[in-house]
């Protein structure tokens, strides 16, 4: 059947039709604008044994990028130093204050050092983000687990070393351990190999063989989103 509408009947609403799908999608390309920038933000989860690698290759990806990155301020009860600012280099807070965040599951994750507790808080990684810059978190194997379980929509990194053996001729070559430290990494570094070798446990995983090589790998992935 072909129906004849009267002119007026269809023309007006057509030509509102233009205009709402045009202004749909001129939203849909702001959104997707949007989106795209939000997914270049994203934060970056850098994990690996210790020695691997990790200090080395982000310090050179500073140098390069120096305003392209931003770090989460961690909370901790600790008092301010001569010089610190609440929000500048922590949020300084009180025992009772820390421990109701840990209640409400704000933290990533946190620990206890000096009768001091210090934490990483979702909302502190997200700030970041929300300043134009990329949050990068270099953590270990039970942070990266904790983050997961967020809703941080981060990206995930592992540096891998070439062996166990170079690993342990590096972290000796650092000359920042005793013999009984480097043996604690080593054995915490075959645990966080088994996890990276578990399918979909990182995005990338780059074997900082060659530093270039790897730096280059690193640079693309975290810069460039060329995964
Ligand atoms: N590709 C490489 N080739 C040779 N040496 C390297 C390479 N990458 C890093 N190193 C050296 O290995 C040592 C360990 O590197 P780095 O301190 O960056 O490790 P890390 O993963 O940050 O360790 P941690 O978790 O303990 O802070 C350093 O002395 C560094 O100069």
């Amino acid at each position: 059947m072909f129906l004849h509408f009267p002119r007026n009947f269809y023309r007006k609403p057509t030509s509102n039709l233009f205009r709402s799908l045009f202004s749909f999608i001129s939203t849909m390309t702001d959104l997707e604008q949007m989106d795209s920038i939000a997914e270049t933000l994203r934060p970056v989860v850098v994990s690996g044994p210790s020695g691997s690698g990790k200090s080395t290759l982000l310090n050179r990806l500073f140098q390069d990028y120096p305003a392209k990155f931003g770090f989460s301020v961690s909370h901790t009860t600790r008092s301010p130093r001569p010089g610190e600012v609440n929000g500048v280099q922590y949020h300084f807070i009180s025992r009772d204050e820390f421990v109701n965040l840990i209640k409400e599951n704000k933290f990533i994750e946190y620990a206890e050092f000096s009768g001091n507790l210090y934490g990483t808080s979702i909302a502190a990684v997200k700030s970041v983000s929300s300043q134009g810059k990329i949050c990068i978190l270099d953590i270990e194997l039970n942070g990266v687990k904790a983050v997961k379980k967020t809703d941080l929509n981060t990206r995930f990194v592992f540096i891998k070393p070439p062996s166990l053996e170079i690993l342990k001729e590096r972290l000796l070559g650092r000359k920042t351990e005793t013999e009984e430290s480097i043996q604690a990494r080593l054995n915490a570094a075959e645990e966080e190999l088994a996890y990276a070798n578990q399918e979909g446990s990182h995005d990338i995983v780059i074997t900082n063989d060659d530093l270039d090589t790897a730096y280059e790998k690193f640079k693309n992935f975290i810069v460039e989103d060329k995964s």
